[in-house]
Parts: C-alpha cells; structure tokens; sequence
C-alpha cells in the first residue's frame, strides 16, 4: 500500500555562498500493508515530521521514491499530488488545524467543496460522518466551543470525510490529557478495524506507539526495526 524506496532528504542550511547540508533522512525503505497502524518514533529532530511530509507530497525528496498503492507519487507534480490527496490521503494534526471561522460542519464539508461534490452528496457525506464520529448534536458549534477531544473528531471527520484509504496523523493526541488521549486511539483503532483504514502515525507516546502494528523508529537518519522503547 505504502511503499517507501532509498528515501533520501538532504536540507541546504545557512547562506547561499557559505551552505552546510544536513542529511536528515538516509536512505530509508519500508512497507505499511493496506490495513495497518504504522507508527514512526525517534527523537526530535530525527525526520518524523520530514518522512510523514514526503509521503504527504507537501515536498520531494532529494532522491528515492514513494508509491502509494503501486503508483509511483514522487514523480507528481503540486497539482497532480493536490488532486491524488482528495483521493486518496485525510490529515490529522496535533493542534486539529481547524477554521475557527467556521462550525464544525462546515469544516467537515470543506474537503468536499475543494474535490467539487454536488451539494446534496455534500450534505449527505458530511451528516454520515458526523454521525460516525459522535457529533450530530454539535454540528452547528464553532471549534472554540468545542473541548479537545471534540475538535479532534471534527477533524478527524475532516480526513474521513472523502473516505480516504490512507490517515497521516502527526500527534494526533499531542494536545490531549490521557483520558480523551484513550478516547481518540480506541476511536482511531476502531476506524481501523470497521473501515480497513491504512493510518501512519508519528508519535512520542507510548501509549500510541502501543497500538501500531508496526513500529518505524528514526535514528540518525535510519530507520531501526523491531519494537524500541520511546
Ligand atoms: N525545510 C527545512 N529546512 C531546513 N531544515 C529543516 C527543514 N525541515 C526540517 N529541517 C530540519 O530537519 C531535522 C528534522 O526535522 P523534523 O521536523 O522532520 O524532525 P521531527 O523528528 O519531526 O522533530 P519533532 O519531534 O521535534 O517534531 C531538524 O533538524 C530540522 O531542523
């Protein structure tokens, strides 16, 4: 499903005549079956954030590829993997990135109006997936009238919305306190489960490394396997 090939990403840092490089990703393969809870550790500052944006198409990689479904991304221009994402990729950020400006329903439906659903189809999608998540009874509400855990579940209605086959989660319970942390994993396990959802997740907690089934730890630019204590 998620294939990750010789990954390399090298950042150019400081001023034009006097540029030092920092490899931050070396050469990284990996695999996420279709279905599974990938979850990428290491320490900060060791790529998560850079691995997660690469397969996100939010940039290129210096050398190597990354095909997503057997398609090859990384030879997609912006507007090519602008249109892939509607399709096939939802987000979920630590601090929700939602529109404070709008109610929880129109945050939810905005994914919809940017791939150009027909109104009715809109409006049907984003009740269903208010319905999955919990929220019918607060659709109407403005994130900031909404706790934590709940605006996390408008965005993670927000990502559902397009029934995509993929979830890249940076954080996703980073601004959390540990009960509505369990609340949201038990919620993303299930949508797992019942949907065959594909999640990659990067994370420095435990608790949500515990429900990865199968563990991508950065270290100096390489990927370590097996399961390694955070
Ligand atoms: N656009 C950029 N230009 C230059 N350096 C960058 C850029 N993006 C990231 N870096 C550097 O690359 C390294 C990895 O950053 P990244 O954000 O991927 O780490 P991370 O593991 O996600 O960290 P954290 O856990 O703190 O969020 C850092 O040293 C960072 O300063």
């Amino acid at each position: 499903m998620i294939k990750v090939q010789s990954l390399h990403q090298t950042f150019l840092l400081g001023k034009k005549n006097n540029q030092t490089e920092l490899n931050v990703l070396k050469d990284i393969s990996f695999e996420v079956k279709k279905g599974d809870i990938a979850v990428i550790t290491g320490r900060s500052g060791s790529g998560k954030s850079t691995l997660l944006n690469l397969i996100g198409g939010f940039m290129k990689p210096t050398h190597g590829r990354i095909f997503i479904d057997g398609t090859e991304v990384t030879s997609f221009s912006e507007g090519e993997f602008a249109d892939f994402r509607l399709q096939h990729i939802g987000f979920i950020f630590q601090n929700f990135q939602l529109i404070p400006t709008m109610t929880a329903y129109e945050n939810i439906e905005l994914p919809l109006v940017l791939k150009g659903v027909a109104e009715k189809k809109r409006e049907e999608l984003t009740n269903q997936t208010l319905g999955r998540v919990g929220l019918i009874d607060y659709k109407n509400h403005y994130p900031s009238e909404l706790s934590g855990g709940q605006q996390q579940r408008v965005s993670i209605a927000r990502a559902l919305v397009i029934e995509p086959p993929i979830i890249l989660a940076d954080e996703p319970t980073g601004s959390l306190d540990s009960e509505t942390e369990k609340e949201i994993l038990d919620f993303i396990q299930s949508l797992n489960q019942k949907y065959g959802i594909t999640f990659v997740i990067i994370t420095h907690d435990n608790e949500v490394a515990s429900i990865g089934h199968q563990q991508i730890h950065l270290h100096d630019g390489e990927v370590l396997k097996g399961d390694i204590a955070i």
